[in-house]
């Protein structure tokens, strides 16, 4: 039966993502009341500009005044939009405090200081939810946290950053500009306020901290990530990788080490063959495949960024919040029980592709080859392109431990022969 007293709903923020949860939630009140049991009313929205034409917003719902809204008492649910970690952080912990339960979307925030929240939540018995926080629209954080609650997951790997994915597809395909590309992409309003987030990796990393936390049930916090953006790559890169029948994402790589004792999490651009599902990966879409030990290897696709994919997610989570508010119940918190230690990228074992700038004389291979040895690190092809007495020479490896790799490319700067070092990049997926 159909509550008629309506679940009150604060919105924080009115950008991207906050104007497009406003403007559905506008029109479709009727389903999601139907949905929910208990009409849902938008009782406030916290703005920086208050001055700015808001298209179906109320101008009475309108403040400045973000924590007075949370403190009113008589809001069910706090949806947080603003981003950043002051004051985002201690707005949903007063939300919490005053009885309401949160919505966000703030990866940077859940990366840093997820235990504050989630701590402040069981305190207050209200729920955390944060779909939107971890790639867009794709239902992965409800299927992380209660689908495979059931099972052992070992490996979670993807594109979790659709800015990035949007400029590598553009420079990979069209040849277009970095800069071109990212201008682009924040019009269309995947980017972060700041898109150094993006570009330089903080936010894949942030996301893969809330990946490995959720998959792993451990603590990772954004400064156990290791962390490698993308503003490096360039279209000789791109010719590389297409020479050995790859392209070039920036991943996000969370693993459970072969023993279960420890984890590893990881951000950085990788080659990948084009018959790998992620090569195809266009424009902002995001996909993240999980290997877990019962239910083998699941792949989740869909738009990564964006206003409208965004506010999907923030919908749903607040349909599940409301429902349980309705039900008396809460949904599930944090499961960080089993505490295992977060390794560095050293230990990380996996293969790499070296562009080296060398002279084009007798014994320089050998004398390369030699030093790949001397550090363990086992190659698997070596390509030699020779002009004018200068060369470059392509060596791909077998797997190896990064600190092998990095103890190696050390010793070849080192070597009179080595002119330089053009590119070192992973290659991932084979
Ligand atoms: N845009 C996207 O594709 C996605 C964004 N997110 C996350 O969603 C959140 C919002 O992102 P966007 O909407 O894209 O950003 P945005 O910059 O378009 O919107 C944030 C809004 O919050 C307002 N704001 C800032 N501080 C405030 C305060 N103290 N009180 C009231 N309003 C305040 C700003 O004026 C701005 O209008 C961020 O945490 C972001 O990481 C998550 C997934 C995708
Ligand atoms: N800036 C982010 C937005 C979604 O999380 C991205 O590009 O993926
Ligand atoms: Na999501």
């Amino acid at each position: 039966m159909m509550r008629t007293r309506p679940l009150k709903v604060a919105l924080l923020g009115c950008g991207v993502v906050g104007s497009e949860v406003a403007r559905i939630m506008t029109t479709h009140a009727d389903d999601l009341a139907a949905r929910i049991g208990a009409p849902v009313e938008l009782a406030g929205v916290a703005v920086r500009r208050p001055s700015k034409v808001r298209e179906g917003i109320p101008a009475e719902l309108i403040t400045t005044d973000a924590t007075a809204l949370v403190k009113r008492g008589d809001i069910d649910v706090v949806v947080e939009v603003i981003g950043g970690i002051e004051p985002a952080r201690t707005l949903i912990t007063t939300a919490f405090e005053h009885g309401a339960s949160v919505v966000s979307a703030n990866k940077a925030l859940l990366a840093e200081d997820g235990a504050t929240l989630y701590a402040a939540a069981e305190e207050h018995g209200r729920d955390l939810y944060f779909e939107a926080a971890v790639a867009g629209a794709i239902p992965l954080i409800r299927p992380l946290r209660e689908s495979l609650a059931g099972d052992k997951i070992n490996r979670v790997m993807g594109i979790v950053n659709g800015t990035t994915n949007f400029i590598l597809d553009a420079m990979d395909t069209s040849g277009a500009g970095y800069s071109e590309a990212l201008d682009e992409a924040t019009a269309l309003g995947y980017a972060e306020a700041d898109p150094t987030a993006d570009v330089e990796g903080f936010d894949a990393a942030a996301k893969a901290a809330i990946l490995a936390g959720i998959a792993f049930h451990t603590r990772v916090r954004l400064d156990d990530v290791y962390r490698e953006g993308m503003t490096e790559v360039t279209s000789a890169d791109f010719a590389s990788a297409k020479r050995m029948g790859c392209t070039i994402k920036l991943l996000a790589i969370c693993e459970r080490a072969a023993d279960g004792e420890s984890v590893t999490a990881r951000v950085h651009p990788a080659m990948i063959p084009l018959s790998h599902p992620l090569a195809s990966v266009r424009e902002a879409y995001n996909a993240v495949f999980v290997e877990a030990e019962a239910a083998g290897q699941l792949m989740f696709y869909g738009p990564g960024a964006g206003g409208s994919p965004t506010a999907s997610a923030v919908l749903g989570d607040l349909v599940a919040v409301c429902r349980n508010k309705l039900n008396e119940a809460t949904g599930p918190g944090e499961s960080a029980y089993t505490q295992l230690p977060v390794s560095p990228m050293g230990d990380v074992v996996t293969r790499y592709h070296i562009s080296l700038d060398v002279a084009d004389k007798p014994g320089v291979l050998a004398q390369v080859a030699t030093v790949f040895a001397e550090h363990g690190v086992s190659i698997d092809t070596v390509r030699q392109q020779g002009k004018d007495g200068e060369a470059s020479l392509v060596v791909v490896t077998h797997r190896a431990p990064d600190a092998a790799l990095s103890g190696t490319v050390e010793a070849l700067r080192k070597l009179d022969t080595v002119r330089g070092v053009a590119s070192i990049m992973r290659v991932e997926g084979e």
